[in-house]
């Protein structure tokens, strides 16, 4: 065992970490990577954590912290315009997009020092700055040093896709833009095209969306799709469906990108986000033994082990689900496994996951939209008779729940403000297996959006005393009260 780790855990050069006798080395410090770290320090084991460039990742520097900025700046904005339906008149609305990038950059320098090399070593990770290679499956280079591991931890990250030929923007450089683009081309209807779209339209650029399926956030419910249809509509994004880019040319600082609809589409700047690519190369996954699947991520099974029984991944270079909290959790797991020698699974049947449009759209679990075919039953509350959604003016939503023969939730789908919030209670019960009669039996505040869920929950639980042998006992019970007087 070499001197680094019997030291408290501090950065390293590459030449110390050559040194090192490691239980496990992570390479990449995104959600996956940062995660799956300190859960081995924790474990006890020597663990080192490799990475090329930002410790904290896409979701830190160009994913959900930026966006997520950048909407609470936009609908500041669209907040103060719509201020007049509650009888409120804030005036002209005036967009200082300097400042709101300035909010944007305070965002992720706030949140910065929790994923820092220094933080790190302080819950007993040791870092190392620098582009990992593996030269065989038990060992990796970094700066040409050889570093030796026991097991590692793959969490290297995905990359936008990219349309071939034409000038984009993608979420790795959009929080460059010194100034609004008055007008802005958005390709692709997914999480990323949704927000940004609407976003951008409320800051007060014009923007187009295009999106090749016939509706937005195909992976929802389509009740849902349709919700964020008309709200994007509503706030100036024109929307074309159905259809694609296919190409484009860039003159005078402005795109004209031709759709395969016969029609075109003139902008100031173009946003892709058109889905994620894995890009392993110079990885060395060759010599690791580590095997790809169709799509080029690294294939895993649940346990997230790899081809090589040595080498886990997690994150968003693996086929499982992209999200922060799925990373995060994903390689937690992986690094439990891979430390302790167990066989942990993951569970995809409970991921939860929020669109953070306005509405929000948040969903747990088996769609609602597949429930008839699946021999589930939907119960719902529309937002329209939800006293809070009421009181806010803001009815366009629901809460819908997918509930299998035995009264478990099994899925939901929520539609409304702060939808995100609403779902943990939804997440609980579809990973604990809570039935309908659970939810109802708790008691929720009133007016509250959760309150929808809980509503539903009720109604369906009251609906099961009317029939069967429960109803059968309540007849029952209710003649011997009015025998007795
Ligand atoms: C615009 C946008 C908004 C999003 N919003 C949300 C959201 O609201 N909620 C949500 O849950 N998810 C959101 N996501 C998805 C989320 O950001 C990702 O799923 C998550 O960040 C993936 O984490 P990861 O650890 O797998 O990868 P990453 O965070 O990409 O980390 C990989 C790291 O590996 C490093 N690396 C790569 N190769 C090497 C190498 N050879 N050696 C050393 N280091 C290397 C990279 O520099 C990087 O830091 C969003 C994504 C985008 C693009
Ligand atoms: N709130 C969140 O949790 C959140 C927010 C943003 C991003 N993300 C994650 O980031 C990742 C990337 O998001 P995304 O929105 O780029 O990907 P996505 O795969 O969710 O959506 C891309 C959409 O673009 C469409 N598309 C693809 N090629 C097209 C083309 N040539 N022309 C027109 N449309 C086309 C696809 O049909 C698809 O629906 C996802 O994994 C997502 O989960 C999550």
């Amino acid at each position: 065992m070499a001197s680094v780790s019997r030291r408290r855990a501090r950065p390293l050069t590459a030449v110390e970490a050559g040194r090192g006798d490691w239980d496990l080395v992570v390479i990449g410090a995104g959600s996956a990577g940062l995660v799956g770290a300190r859960t081995a320090a924790v474990l006890g084991a020597r663990v080192l954590l490799i990475e090329a460039d930002g410790f904290g990742g896409e979701c830190l520097f160009t994913g959900c912290v930026p966006s997520k900025a950048l909407i609470a700046a936009a609908d500041a904005a669209q907040d103060a315009r719509d201020a007049g339906r509650l009888g409120i008149h804030a005036g002209d609305v005036r967009v200082d997009f300097a400042a709101v990038m300035a909010h944007v950059k305070g965002a992720i320098a706030a949140i910065a020092p929790v994923d820092s090399p220094e933080t790190l070593a302080e819950t007993g990770v040791y870092t190392l700055r620098g582009r990992a290679r593996f030269d065989g499956p038990r060992s990796l280079v970094v700066e040409g040093v050889g570093i030796r591991f026991r097991d590692a931890l793959v969490a290297t990250g995905s990359a936008p896709v990219v349309p071939e030929g034409v000038d984009v923007l993608t979420n790795e450089t959009l929080w460059d833009l010194e100034e609004l683009p008055e007008t802005l081309l958005v390709l692709g209807g997914g999480a990323i095209g949704c927000e940004m779209a609407q976003a951008f339209a409320r800051l007060g650029s014009r923007v187009t969306l295009v999106h090749r399926g016939d509706r937005l956030l195909p992976k929802e419910d389509p009740a849902a799709s349709a919700l964020v249809l008309s709200a994007l509509r509503a706030d100036g994004v024109e929307v074309r469906l159905g259809t694609t880019l296919s190409g484009a040319e860039r003159e005078h600082g402005r795109t004209t990108a031709r759709l395969d609809d016969g029609t075109t589409a003139v902008a100031d700047r173009v946003l892709a986000a058109l889905g994620r690519r894995v890009d392993t190369t110079g990885l060395g996954l060759d010599a690791a033994g580590v095997d790809l699947d169709a799509s080029g991520a690294i294939a895993v099974d649940r346990t997230l082990a790899t081809s090589n029984p040595r080498v886990r991944a997690a994150g968003d270079v693996t086929p499982l689900p992209r999200f922060t909290h799925t990373a995060g959790m994903f390689g937690s797991v992986a690094a439990t496994n891979a430390v302790l020698g167990l066989s942990r699974r993951v569970r995809l049947d409970d991921v939860p996951r929020v669109t953070f449009t306005s509405p929000e759209v948040a969903a747990v679990g088996v769609s609602t939209a597949d429930a008839a075919t699946r021999g589930l039953r939907v119960v719902e509350t529309a937002h329209h008779d939800l006293d809070r959604a009421i009181a806010e003016g803001r009815t366009d939503g629901f809460t819908r729940l997918a509930v299998d023969r035995k009264g478990r939730v099994v899925g939901a789908t929520i539609v409304g403000p702060r939808a995100g919030e609403s779902l943990g209670e939804l997440s609980t019960a579809v990973s604990r297996g809570l039935t309908v009669r659970d939810l109802a039996g708790v008691l929720h505040a009133y007016p509250t959006y959760s309150d929808a869920g809980w509503n539903a929950a009720v109604r369906d639980a009251q609906g099961a005393l009317r029939a069967g042998i429960v109803a059968s006992a309540i007849r029952l019970l209710r003649r011997v009260r009015r025998r007795r007087g």
